[in-house]
């Protein structure tokens, strides 16, 4: 997990709100789908520009009336939608209105199209806040000569002296930003321009040329470039599981998915298949998603003799909703009898097939406990099991 995630605020977290913009088109962009929902390393463009401000505030998201059912299926509950309007400044009125009368006093404004922000350059901004400025926003100096030009040939020259280049997010007092948007008579490409108008200072404090706007082809690239070179495009897990089922009559067991016969079965709620329980499990873990009995209550009659296959594959989709896919799996049976060698490949091929993996990711294996303790005595079965799980992050 990345670790440059935003810094404690120097204002109070219920007093800052983060207003993220994320109803444009991308019409520069092109292709099929809004570039705020396109894949980046794994997770959509727009998801990484909210998660940058995990933490910081409440957290409002400006979309697409037809964007709406989009929306709420990868965003879910943990943030406020907002329909935005035509032009940028239409979006971001309608998000900065659900939050009057709500006890913020500060806001941040961002594009979602600007999934790099880093933690300093937010920091920065809720820094310039705490201090007093009623507007605060990140910028680059200009260092490149400035042209003027038309179909390819220069026609003039800018002077670059006291040019910045703007960036996102740009904080304010929400009374302030709020005000500037009411004046508006026209919409403009930022809210700094807005306060400005009015009269009003704008700090700016240090831009960062990573937190780049995706506007045309070929930023998306750049972007994944950016995080494979931070390293923080991947985020690895690794949960364990462990279970005990205790012997009784019956003439046979199930174990990863196989039934083999014995002169005993296993006793549960469910078919008491031991080594899936512990996969579960440990998927369940690598996810902090807790365990079994959280998802699927022995308490509740309607699992009474159930297929553990439907433990497993329900950690499996979880982990697969979250963005995690598996990276490998072992599960070890203890046990003296049944012998577990002659079934290893069926069970190793079982695993993968629900959980909907190779089965090279998946190990099955068995050791007795010398006839020592339970396992020794032939009372149970125990089994443990390791999982990793990968999130491209
Ligand atoms: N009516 C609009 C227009 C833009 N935005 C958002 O404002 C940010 C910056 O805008 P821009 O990069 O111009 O996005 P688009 O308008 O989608 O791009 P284009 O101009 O290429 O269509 C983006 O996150 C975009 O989704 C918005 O919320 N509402
Ligand atoms: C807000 C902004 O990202 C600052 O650089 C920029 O003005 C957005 O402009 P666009 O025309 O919506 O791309």
């Amino acid at each position: 997990m990345s670790s440059d995630r935003a810094p404690r605020p120097a204002l109070p977290r219920d007093r800052i709100a983060v207003l993220i913009t994320a109803a444009g088109r991308g019409t520069r962009m092109g292709g099929e789908m809004p570039k705020q929902w396109l894949p980046l390393s794994g997770r959509s463009v727009l998801a990484r520009s909210i998660d940058a401000f995990a933490g910081l505030g409440r957290i409002v998201v400006t979309v697409h009336p037809d964007d709406m059912d989009h929306a709420i299926g990868e965003l879910g509950g943990r943030i406020t939608l907002v329909a935005g309007g035509a032009t940028r400044s239409d979006s971001v009125r309608a998000g900065l209105e659900v939050l009057e009368g709500s006890g913020i006093t500060h806001v941040l404004i961002h594009d979602g199209a600007r999934p790099l922000v880093s933690a300093s350059t937010i920091g920065a901004v809720v820094e310039a806040l705490a201090e007093g400025a009623e507007a605060a926003a990140p910028g680059i100096a200009v260092t490149d000569a400035l042209w003027r030009g038309a179909e390819n040939v220069v026609t003039g020259f800018a002077d670059r002296a006291g040019l910045y280049r703007a960036q996102t997010p740009q904080g304010f007092s929400l009374p302030t930003i709020l005000a500037a948007h009411r004046a508006a008579a026209e919409a403009a490409p930022d809210d700094v321009e807005l306060v400005q108008r009015q009269g009003l200072a704008v700090r700016i404090v240090p831009g960062d040329e990573d937190n780049l706007k995706i506007t045309w082809p070929g930023d998306l690239e750049r972007a994944g470039r950016i995080l494979r070179m931070r390293g923080t495009d991947m985020d690895v897990r690794l949960g364990n599981g462990y279970d005990v089922h205790a012997f009784g009559p019956g003439d046979h067991v199930w174990l990863c998915g196989v039934q083999v016969a014995h002169d005993k079965g296993l006793v549960g709620h469910s078919d008491a298949d031991v080594g899936m329980h512990a996969l579960t499990d440990a998927i369940y873990g690598a996810l902090a998603q807790g365990d079994i009995g959280r998802h699927f209550p022995p308490s509740d009659p309607q699992w009474k003799g159930a297929a553990s296959e439907i433990f497993l594959r329900h950690a499996a989709e979880l982990a697969r909703s979250m963005g995690y896919r598996l990276g490998n799996a072992d599960v070890t049976l203890v046990c003296e009898r049944p012998k577990i060698g002659p079934h290893a490949d069926a069970m190793q091929a079982r695993l993968a097939e629900i959980m909907g993996v190779e089965p090279e990711r998946v190990s099955v294996k068995a050791t007795t406990s010398e006839r020592l303790g339970f396992t020794g005595r032939e009372e149970g079965i125990a089994s443990i099991a390791t999982a990793t799980l990968i999130r491209e992050a």
